[in-house]
């Protein structure tokens, strides 16, 4: 196994292979014990895209409020899932089946379009031209602000779809979908993430989808692959300690180089010292 390899893993906490059951209980078990150890919440909060991860927490998440609604008697927890397009959403359908396969306790929709258009406008005021990708990270953190302000309204936190293989290559906003409270896909790679939904019984069209952030105005539903120059299936099997071609390693280790700034808080003197 290459060094850095070894060290990522370590930092990952990824599994060779997994007992998609027992992963099942464990991220459950998690958002129910973070709920109880934080006596002032009654809330998860989570933006549903219709993508693989998004429907693999949601399900999780729901599966941890019910459980705790019955064991506690306490109705007051609760699961929302939040609908945050940017005008229309191509994939809307997939979206929709995902929140009715997760059986949210509560559907709220945000049209994020008219805020980052306004901020997009605002900024371009200033002479700067906004690119389409930078906007795709306006319209991310759009989405997190979004989040927040129903966390802040109901007593509740930010559950965020960071697992291991997005996390290696930081292939997500800072500040935006990387941010939230409790991430309980931590430690999973994608195929992983995939069998938990398959235990789980998903519908199988948003586990076989193609991974997208779909942030970008000219390139709708870029699949990450294609923008990350290395498939999920290398990313994987380097997470699980197998060998991956070198162009591969390479790619990744990039990746992971590159967004360091990206796994850790912000920098201050003591970090240059
Ligand atoms: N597929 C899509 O449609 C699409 C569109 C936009 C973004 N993305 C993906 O989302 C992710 C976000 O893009 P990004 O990483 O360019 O933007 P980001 O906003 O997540 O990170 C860039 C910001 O991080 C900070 N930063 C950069 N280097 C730093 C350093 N060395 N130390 C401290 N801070 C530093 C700066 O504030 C910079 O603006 C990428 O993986 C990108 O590919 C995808
Ligand atoms: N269109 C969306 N609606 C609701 N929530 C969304 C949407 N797009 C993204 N999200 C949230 O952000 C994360 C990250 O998405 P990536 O596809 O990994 O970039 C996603 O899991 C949703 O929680
Ligand atoms: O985060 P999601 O739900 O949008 O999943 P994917 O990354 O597979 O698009
Ligand atoms: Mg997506």
């Amino acid at each position: 196994m290459r060094p850095l390899q070894k060290e990522i893993i370590a930092y990952e906490h990824t599994q060779p292979t997994i007992d998609p059951e027992k992963e099942v209980r464990r991220s459950v078990d998690f958002l129910k014990a973070y709920m109880q150890r934080n006596p002032g919440l009654t809330t998860y909060v989570l933006g549903i895209s219709g993508g693989q991860d998004s429907t693999l927490a949601g399900k999780l998440t729901e599966m941890a409020m019910t459980e705790l609604r019955e064991e506690t008697g306490n109705t007051a927890y609760h699961f929302i899932a939040v609908r945050l397009p940017y005008g229309e959403q191509a994939d809307e359908q997939d979206a929709m089946d995902a929140i009715a396969f997760m059986q949210a306790d509560e559907t709220f929709r945000v049209n994020i379009k008219p805020a980052v258009d306004e901020l997009v406008a605002a900024v371009e005021k200033h002479g700067l031209t906004i690119s389409d990708f930078n906007k795709g990270n306006i319209k991310a953190r759009v989405r997190m602000t979004a989040q927040y302000a129903i966390a802040g309204n109901r007593a509740g936190v930010v559950v965020g779809t960071d697992h291991a293989a997005e996390n290696i290559t930081g292939f997500y906003t800072k500040y935006g979908d990387g941010a939230a409270d409790v991430t309980p896909l931590f430690r999973l790679d994608k195929r992983q993430g995939k069998a938990l939904l398959e235990f789980l019984n998903a519908p199988k069209h948003l586990y076989t989808k193609a991974p997208t952030a779909d942030l970008e105005d000219n390139k709708p539903g870029l699949p990450d692959e294609k923008a990350l120059g290395v498939r999920y299936d290398d990313i994987d099997d380097y997470l699980e300690g197998r060998d991956v071609s070198p162009q591969a390693a390479e790619r990744i280790e990039g990746w992971w180089r590159k967004t360091e700034h990206k796994r850790r808080l912000p920098y201050t003197v003591f970090d240059l010292e």
